[in-house]
């Protein structure tokens, strides 16, 4: 097993979890089924909440955004089955997230209101955060060593919390010392990355970042963070100069801090 070395000047872990803690085939075939298949009762049963409605009108705000900046967005043809103006206002935002969804789309709106529809599944153990058997003892072990972890998903914080606070493996919360969403900016912009090392405190030099998708690795490259990029079943393939340029990694065992035995 090659084994890739943490700069001696790290200080802190930050890891994505799609595709890097996590298999990608728990998101888009555990948890995007969910949310597709209880969307509509969802926002009937809980569309007078003041959590729904601030979820709605983020939605909202996201169409307008798309609209100003020409992106194509769900037409709304004439629908029979709908009669008062509730049923046509939530028809539209199930549009909405639909159509953000089958574009794999990262938007804050869209993961805050998903993270609120997976509480309840988690909650009363429908479903179980799967993460990968090499993640929970190699995290262990850079804690003992005294690095700090911290979550950098775009899923929502909420929904971070419960995939690891209702792991395969129980609480999982103790691991991580925080966690960042898009809240914090888009995860393919440098920008991101500054703030982040600016909220823990330290400089983006003493950060690695581990993820899957190499824009974000380039976008933390560029702020000045050690990167690797993590290969694991089911990822997008690297492209030869991708794999030469990145250090990757298939288990995180293969980290190597320095001076650990
Ligand atoms: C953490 S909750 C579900 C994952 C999700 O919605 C998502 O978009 C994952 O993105 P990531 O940045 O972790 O690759
Ligand atoms: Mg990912």
């Amino acid at each position: 097993m090659a084994m890739i070395t943490v700069p001696e000047n790290v200080s802190v872990l930050l890891l994505d979890i799609e595709g890097t803690t996590t298999p990608i085939t728990f998101v888009k075939d555990v948890l995007f089924p969910y949310i597709k298949e209880h969307l509509e009762e969802y926002l009937c049963a809980h569309w007078e909440e003041d959590e729904c409605k601030q979820d709605v009108q983020l939605l909202k705000k996201q169409t307008e955004e798309d609209l100003k900046q020409n992106r194509a967005c769900p037409v709304h043809a004439v629908d029979q089955t709908v009669h008062t103006d509730e049923e046509k206002a939530i028809r539209e935002v199930v549009d909405s997230v639909l159509w953000q969804m089958a574009a794999d789309r990262k938007t804050t709106a869209l993961k805050q209101l998903q993270g609120h529809m997976w509480r309840a599944a988690y909650v009363s153990g429908k479903i179980k955060g799967e993460v990968y058997q090499d993640v929970v003892p190699a995290i262990r072990r850079w804690r003992q060593c005294g690095l700090k972890v911290y979550i950098y998903s775009s899923g929502s914080i909420e929904a971070q919390k419960l995939l690891f606070g209702y792991s395969v493996e129980g609480d999982l919360l103790d691991l991580f010392d925080g966690h960042f969403d898009t809240n914090i900016g888009a995860k393919v912009e440098s920008k991101s990355y500054e703030k982040i090392a600016e909220r823990i405190g330290c400089s983006p030099e003493d950060i690695m970042f581990l993820t899957d998708v190499t824009r974000e690795a380039k976008a933390a490259e560029d702020a000045g963070l050690n990167v690797a990029v993590v290969v694991r079943p089911g990822n997008m393939e690297l492209t030869e100069e991708e794999r030469n340029h990145y250090r990757t990694l298939t288990t995180f065992s293969q980290l190597e801090l320095t001076g650990s035995a």
